[in-house]
Parts: C-alpha cells; structure tokens; sequence
C-alpha cells in the first residue's frame, strides 16, 4: 500500500496533485514530489549503492597489494590474510546489492501507485471537454506503461546512472592519482562517449515519444474493437477493422525498430570504446613496467579497476535510454496533469434546498466551434414543478439538461438554483442534488444493487425496492442471484429498456431536488412506458423536473412544455395549448396521430 496519503478528488481539483502544477515544464523532476514519502529508502538505497561501489573498487586495491606485498616477498600468512579480506569485501557487495534491491521495489511500486491514482482522480474531475477530445486508448497507455516506465527508471535507472557516473569519476581520478599518464589515455576516452551520448539522445528522444504514442493508438483500436465488435461484426467490417489495427501495428513495430537500431548503435559504441582503450593501456603499460616506471601490481589494478569501469560506461547506454523513456513518459503523463479543469467548484453549500431552477440568457458554445448550440434561454421552473422539453433531433436538448449538473458548463448567461449560480455550489452537493437518467445509460462491472445505488451508497433495501418498483425494474429480481446479480461489461448484458429503468432507478434512488430524464423511456413497450410514468407522476410530486421528450406520453408527465428550435426555447406552455397553436410543435409530435388527425394517446 502506499504510504503516501491519497489525495481526495476535491484536492486533484484544486491542483493540490503532489506537486504537479499546470506549466509547459515536461521533465520527469516535476514529479519529484512523489518521492518525498519514500526518501528514506532513497536515500539508504543511494548510500547501499556507494557502499556497494566502494567495495567493488576496494577488491582491485587489494589484489595490488596482494601482488605487490605477499606474492611478490612469498609471505604466505600475509597473503591469507589479505585474501580473507578480498572474499569478506566480495560477500559484502553481493549483501549490499540485495539490500539495494529489497529496499527500492518498495518504494518505486509505492511511487507508481501514488501517481497512477492522482491521475485517476484528475482523469475524474476533467471535463467533457477533455474527454470528447481523448482517445481512451491514449489514456490507458498513460496509466498504465507509461507509469511502469517511470517505476523501473526510478527502481533502477536513476540510481545506477547516479551511482555509475560516480563511479565513473572516482575510478578516473585513482587511475589518474595511480598512474597519470595512463589515467590521461582513460580520460581521453570520455570525450568520445559524452560527444556520442548527446547525439544520440536528439534522435532518440523523438522515436521514443512517437514508440508511446503510437503505443496509446493501438490500445485506441483494441479498445474501440472490443466496444463496437457487435456492429463489425453485423456489418462483415472485421477485414477492414483489422487492416486499420494492422496498419497502426505495423507502424509502432517500425518506430520500435528504428529505435532500437538506433539504441543498438550506440550501445555497441559504448562497448568499444572502453575496449580500445583498455588494450592501448595495457600496450602503453607493459612499456612502462618493463621500463620500471610503474609496479607490476600497480599496472594489475590500474587494468583491474579499467575493467571495473566497462560496465559503468557500457551500461550508461541502457541507462541513458531508459532516462529518455522516463522522461517521454513523464511528459505524457504530465499533458494529463496538465489539462485544465474548467469546471471548478464552487464553495456554497445550499442547504434547505426548493428547487427553484432559473435559466438566465443561457448560450451554449462547444470549445473550438464558430456558433452557439444553444443561445437566449430564459426559463424558470417552480419548485416542484416538471417542464417537458421537445425539440427535433439534434436540437440541443441532451446538452441544455447537462448543462444543469454542470457537465458542461454555460458559455452565456446563467442557470441557478434557488437563486444561486450553479458554479457557485461545491459540486459534489449540485450532483446530489440533480440526478440525471441518460437515454443511452451506462451501467458499470458490478451487481445490480451497486449500479442502481451508485448515487446513494447507503441506501436502505427498502429505498432501493421503491426505485425499483417506480421504475418498473422488477426484473432484477429474476435475475440468476437477483440484485446481486453482477452486471455491465463482466456481467449479464441487459436489454436496451432494462439499462434504462436500471438508470431510471438510479436517478429516483439519489431522491434529488431535481431530476432530468433524457428520454430515459425511448427504449420502452408502451405498457412498460405507461406503468413507469404513472409511477414517476408520484416521484415527481415536490421535485423539479425536465423532462425530454419525443412523444407525448411522455410530455404528460409534466405541467409545461418547452420547444427547443434553432437553439432557444421559442414556446413555452401546455400541451394542449401548444398543440392547438404551434405547428412545429404538432409536426414533432405527429407520430402520436392516427392518419384521420385524431390525438391517439393523449387525453386530456
Ligand atoms: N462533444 C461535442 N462537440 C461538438 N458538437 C457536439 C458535441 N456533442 C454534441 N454535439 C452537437 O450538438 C448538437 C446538439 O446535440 P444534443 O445531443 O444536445 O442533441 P439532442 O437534441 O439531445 O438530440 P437527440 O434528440 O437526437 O438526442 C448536435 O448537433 C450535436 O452534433
């Protein structure tokens, strides 16, 4: 578990996110603030690393001393000794690198964790805006792979670059303070691999971002597959869907190639470097022993700690590619982060609540549109009171009821609530108090009894067994382990008219001060329709509703009609009223005729 107290969506919101704050900064450090609950064991894996490096360099300075002092004057004790001491050294290294390995999972898992849910958190609180715009697929290659990225740089890459550029140095500057003619040569060769690393890095960096990108669209497809494989499949478009996946496949795996032909590249650079160099000292060595100008054990450990150094400096490669990949991922992660939550919450509370609704002069525009969808709304709905609203398809009517809950907030004018703004309200409280039941109702993996109470967790048996009779859902107790019953992706797939009266007794559970139903009973046999509508005239008693509607037995549930066209309310009064005076309003609702022009369903 990580020790890093969750933050609450309310605290995400705010940008109270850990230390991400919205800027153009894309480096992995901006996250650092994930660490600071693990840094203890950062810290002591650090110090476990060095020790670990001291030992590593200790053990050629030994066999120098060995060559040097007892094989060199046959001092058999003192070469015991000195080879129980290499062995304790060469224990405690391989203790030490276990230690390193046991104390970092712990954290960097805790480190992933705590970024992953301050992602979901802020996945939450951004808008529709943000979600409309999002390919899912992209999101999900970000909370999950790119956060594994990120785990193994800190887990692993970030300490060894550390701990073996440092190793890097102090190995130069004893080879050097040994003997600095041959530390020279050694020095030499680092300008070769820094000149190559910072070459190498442009290129790589851009494969690297386009590897995850590319990555997040094959998710995309697998995503949208699983979603509409009914409809592919109904159509015969499996071959064209899958030239489509198959093209995107084909084109992560060449970047992926490309970037590793580049890695390989300079990879196999790195290890030659080192290699050269190693035989041009040993050749430049051997002139200088034999010129006595250096001991022969001086020369064993100056190779010995060269040696020492082949993969420090080789794996300098991996490591370097590993940082760009963490800091790519870190980047796409942090657009994320970075996406702005229009919708802020507001911080009045509304307690007594009426339900008096007011729409104000509202405009509706959609980000990056030329035109409003909706514009010069004026409506007030009396507490308790429930308006139909009718209008074609297309008319806006699905955004105007969201704009109430605030999933889109108004571009023009203002809606309230019993006098206040709705952007005023702390937001969780408006979502209590409008509940919405949606004409496409989205039902989650889980019972039957989780999904109606999404909205009331703590509802009684008997407060859901009411939702559940208003809205004419009894069929979940058919159900093979009745409410209990899991349902959604993972679970039993219900019909079209079943999900809506789930929704629908969803929205009546949440006992809101005002409720939407957006053509919640479009999937409905009139009988059912009938039965719920006549339930739903008792639930509406004392609750202000809107209502949309496409026939008009459905405009009967409520007092007034409202009729949406060219985006603004332009009648507003009784059924009857306006089907005695508005065409369009007759023509919208024509289908309710028979072919003499009687009225069919609707009695006055
Ligand atoms: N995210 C979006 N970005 C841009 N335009 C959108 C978006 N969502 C909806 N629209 C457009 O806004 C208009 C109003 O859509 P809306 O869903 O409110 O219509 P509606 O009256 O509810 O239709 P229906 O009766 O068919 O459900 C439509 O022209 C639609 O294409």
């Amino acid at each position: 578990m990580p020790t890093q107290p969750t933050i609450s969506l309310r605290a995400a919101a705010h940008g109270r996110d850990g230390g991400v704050r919205t800027g153009a900064a894309t480096s992995i450090w901006r996250f650092r603030s994930y660490l600071l609950p693990y840094r203890w064991r950062f810290v002591v894996m650090l110090v476990v690393s060095l020790l670990g490096i001291g030992a590593s360099i200790l053990v050629p300075l030994v066999t120098r001393r060995v060559i040097d002092g007892p094989i060199a004057q046959s001092d058999r004790p003192g070469l015991y000794a000195l080879g129980a001491v290499a062995v304790v050294v060469g224990v405690v290294e391989a203790l030490l690198m276990f230690i390193r390995r046991w104390i970092v999972s712990k954290a960097t898992l805790g480190v992933e964790t705590d970024i992953r849910v301050q992602m979901y958190a802020k996945l939450q609180q951004l808008p529709l805006a943000f979600h409309s715009r999002w390919a899912s697929g992209q999101l999900l290659s970000r909370i999950t792979s790119d956060l594994s990225v990120i785990r193994r740089f800190l887990g692993f890459g970030l300490v060894f670059l550390l701990v073996n550029v440092l190793q890097i140095i102090v190995v130069v500057a004893i080879l050097v303070h040994l003997y600095w003619p041959l530390g020279l040569v050694v020095v030499a060769s680092t300008v070769p691999v820094t000149w190559v690393s910072l070459r190498t890095q442009r290129v790589y960096t851009k494969l690297s971002r386009q590897v995850q990108d590319q990555g997040g669209d094959v998710a995309s497809s697998v995503e949208e597959m699983a979603h509409a494989h009914r409809v592919i499949k109904s159509f015969g478009r499996a071959d064209h869907v899958f030239t489509g996946f198959d093209r995107r496949s084909v084109r992560l795996h060449d970047t992926a190639v490309e970037r590793v032909r580049v890695q390989s590249t300079f990879w196999t650079f790195l290890e030659v470097i080192p290699s050269v160099t190693l035989i041009i000292v040993l050749a430049l060595g051997a002139l200088a022993v034999a010129q006595d100008r250096v001991t022969l054990g001086t020369l064993v450990a100056f190779t010995t700690l060269m040696v020492s150094l082949v993969w420090p400096v080789t794996s300098l490669g991996f490591l370097l590619s590993m940082t760009q990949d963490a800091m790519t991922a870190a980047d796409r992660i942090a657009e994320v982060f970075d996406a702005e939550i229009t919708i802020t919450d507001g911080d009045v509370e509304l307690d007594d609540v009426r339900g008096e609704l007011v729409f104000e002069g509202v405009a509706f525009r959609f980000p990056d549109a030329d035109t409003d969808v909706l514009h010069d709304i004026d409506l007030r709905l009396a507490p308790g009171e429930t308006v139909a609203l009718v209008g074609a398809t297309g008319s806006g009517k699905t955004i105007f009821t969201n704009l109430v809950a605030r999933l889109w907030d108004v571009t023009g004018g203002r809606i309230t609530l019993d006098g206040v703004d709705v952007r005023d309200l702390r937001l969780d409280r408006l979502r209590q108090l409008v509940a919405t039941a949606f004409e496409d109702p989205v039902l989650f993996s889980m019972s039957a009894r989780e999904n109606i109470a999404l909205g009331r967790p703590d509802a009684t048996d008997e407060e859901i067994a009411e939702a559940v009779d208003v809205a004419q859902a009894q069929f979940v107790h058919e159900l093979p382990f009745g409410l209990d019953t899991r349902i959604g992706e993972q679970g039993m797939s219900l019909s079209g008219g079943q999900r809506q009266r789930l929704a629908l007794a969803r929205a009546v559970l949440a006992k809101p001060a005002v409720l939407v139903l957006d053509d919640t009973l479009s999937a409905l046999d009139i009988h059912t329709e009938a039965l719920v509508e006549e339930a739903l005239q008792r639930v509406l008693v004392g609750v202000t509703g809107i209502v949309v509607a496409h026939r008009a037995s459905t405009v009967l549930l409520a007092d007034r009609v409202a009729l949406l066209q060219d985006g603004t309310i332009t009648h507003v009064g009784t059924h009857n009223e306006l089907l005695d005076t508005v065409p369009a309003y007759r023509e919208l609702l024509s289908a309710e005729y028979d072919p003499s022009g009687e009225l069919l369903e609707v009695a006055s």
